[in-house]
């Protein structure tokens, strides 16, 4: 018997059918099941395949890619730039050439077929595939996985790479589903890209996602209006076009620029200077300062003085600096002060610092408006757009929702897992977030998440947890084959240390003093909570080895 599925049939009831050009067979028994497409999941499916393992991979989306699959919206690209954004292994690295400094989603995705084609992945990855629910089977150590509309899956380890951003947040502003133009949050947007030429188009938030978005629409959109509760101190990004096809750092140097990621807090090539704010003088500093603005990049964030994240007066020096570079593009005083403040909104780096490309000059333009949400907040939507509190209604053909994501857990928690005891882990997480490493739960044998929380995550590269992470998760795999062990799980009293840990060095910094995604700020409701490992990636890389070389302490295994 079989049943379709988005134009895909699988097993039902044990019998062997294809999967997106792939056998499988319901119940089907796996050493590990990896969940996700993006850098971590393909990471994992080609180290643990390279080891011998029966491995799949299953995806929600139709194809690889992860965050780039699905945030297609104008003007996505990441803010990491290459050669750190991409895999460490030479087979990929050396053919492969990018065309910016800083690629667009579409480079991307496109990176990402590459990629599979040379690993030789698709034999082991199941499309259109979104796992519901995992349960633990105490008698034979192993996770049941259920897919939704697709098949069961029995595998020893759950590994998920379901990424930070799997769970979308649109706020519940009333009257949504009355508007009759467009509306759109940017991460499902549209394969068919959509004619905003000439366009009412309003933009909701000023995250990353929204500065992308405003700067490409302000080129096209009949008139666009940004909805900013919170300024983005974003950073200038020094895009380079290589369109000569030669990259900015030469190919013999990515092994060891890929070796040294780990030595950087954020999982790149440099790292915060071993000197004070205060051991410049004022002009030093400015110069300083503006030798890191040139650079572009994340370095005025996170190559600057090692203080800056730590003690109010250095971040307040920081925010200074940038904020008078900014207010100088900017020609309207009103619009001044709203984008760019005489005095700082929150500590600088705290919240996700963007890049961008002439984003703050879009609002010189006569078809740009901005609307300040902390004075005049969103009341509701109409059917012709969106009425602010101050009673005006602003009209739009189309609202793009850039209002993020259950950020780092929401993903996690969608899915319906059940350990040891029946308490599934959105429950087990409902006061408070609690992991071992930023990668297991106790209750939760021999399964293991990348880029979730207490770990560096959105501090660091992605690649390089993705690498990191996948890496330990693979010597775990290794050492518990080689000892023929059959459960690995967290101990209750390293969990603790861990959480502990890491309300330790967000109280050092200045990161609970900021609402933020970070903290959990943004989804109402959600425990307030440093969701990041602030002691960076070195640390934390040491951290992962020294357990390792204990046999894994802190873990159970039997
Ligand atoms: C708009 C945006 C911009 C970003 N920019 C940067 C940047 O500049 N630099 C940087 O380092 N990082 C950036 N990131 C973070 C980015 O998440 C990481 O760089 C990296 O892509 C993480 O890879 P991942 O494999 O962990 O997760 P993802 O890339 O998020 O992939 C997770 C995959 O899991 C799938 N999935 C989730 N749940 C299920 C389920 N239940 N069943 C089946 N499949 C599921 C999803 O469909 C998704 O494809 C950005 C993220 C976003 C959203």
């Amino acid at each position: 018997m079989t049943a379709a599925v988005h134009g895909v049939n699988h097993a039902i009831n044990g019998v062997t059918e294809k999967v997106n050009g792939i056998h499988i067979s319901n119940e089907q028994e796996l050493d590990a099941l990896v969940v996700g497409a993006g850098f971590g999941g393909v990471w994992q499916l080609k180290r643990l395949r390279d080891e011998g393992y029966n491995v799949k991979l299953v995806e929600s989306g139709t194809d690889y890619g992860g965050v780039w699959y699905w945030n297609r919206y104008p003007g996505a690209r990441v803010d990491s730039a290459i050669p750190h954004y991409e895999f460490s292994d030479p087979l990929l690295y050396k053919e492969w050439s990018w065309k910016q400094r800083f690629p667009d989603s579409s480079e991307l995705r496109a990176y990402f077929t590459y990629a599979a084609k040379k690993w030789d992945l698709r034999k082991d990855t199941l499309f259109n595939t979104y796992v519901e629910s995992a349960t633990w089977d105490e008698q034979e150590s192993k996770w049941t996985v259920k897919t939704k509309d697709g098949p069961t899956l029995k595998a020893k380890f759950l590994l998920l790479n379901t990424g930070f951003a799997a769970k979308r947040y649109t706020p519940d502003w009333p009257g949504i589903e009355s508007f009759k133009g467009t509306w759109v949050h940017p991460s499902f947007w549209p394969h068919d890209e959509p004619d905003l030429m000439g366009k009412k188009v309003a933009v909701i938030g000023t995250g990353s996602t929204g500065v992308q978005l405003a700067t490409d629409l302000a080129k096209v959109a009949g008139h666009l209006t940004v909805f900013q509760r919170t300024p983005n101190l974003a950073l200038p990004m020094r895009q380079v076009d290589y369109t000569n096809g030669d990259q900015e750092i030469p190919r013999p140097e990515y092994q060891s620029l890929f070796d040294h990621r780990k030595d950087s807090f954020s999982g790149f090539s440099f790292n915060f200077v071993p000197k004070s704010t205060w051991d410049d003088t004022p002009e030093q500093r400015q110069e300083f300062y503006q030798s890191l603005w040139d650079k572009g990049d994340f370095q005025y964030w996170l190559a600057t003085y090692y203080d800056m994240l730590f003690t109010p007066e250095a971040n307040k020096e920081a925010y200074n600096f940038w904020r008078d570079k900014t207010r100088a593009r900017v020609k309207n005083d009103k619009l001044k002060d709203i984008l760019a403040p005489m005095e700082q909104p929150h500590a600088f780096g705290c919240k996700r610092i963007s890049l961008e490309n002439k984003y703050f000059e879009i609002f010189n333009q006569p078809n740009v408006s901005l609307v300040d949400m902390k004075t005049n907040p969103i009341e509701s939507v109409t059917e012709t757009g969106i009425r602010t509190c101050d009673g005006t209604v602003h009209e739009f053909d189309i609202v793009i929702c850039a209002t993020g994501y259950d950020a780092i857990t929401g993903g996690l928690t969608s899915i319906d897992i059940r350990g040891t005891t029946d308490q599934t882990l959105k429950e087990t997480w409902k006061d408070g977030t609690a992991t071992n490493l930023g990668m297991s739960v106790s209750g939760f044998p021999n399964m293991f998440f990348t880029y979730g929380p207490q770990a560096p995550t959105a501090l660091c590269n992605g690649p390089t947890c993705a690498e990191i992470q996948g890496d330990w998760i693979v010597d775990v795999v290794n050492h518990m084959k080689v000892k023929d062990l059959k459960k690995v799980e967290v101990e209750i009293e390293s969990q603790k240390a861990w959480a502990e840990n890491i309300w330790k060095l967000a109280n050092m910094s200045l990161l609970p003093s900021t609402k933020s995604w970070y903290m959990g700020d943004n989804i109402p409701g959600k425990p307030r909570e440093p969701l990041i490992y602030l002691g960076g990636v070195p640390t934390y890389y040491k951290t992962l080895e020294d357990c390792a070389k204990e046999g894994y302490s802190g873990f159970k295994l039997s």
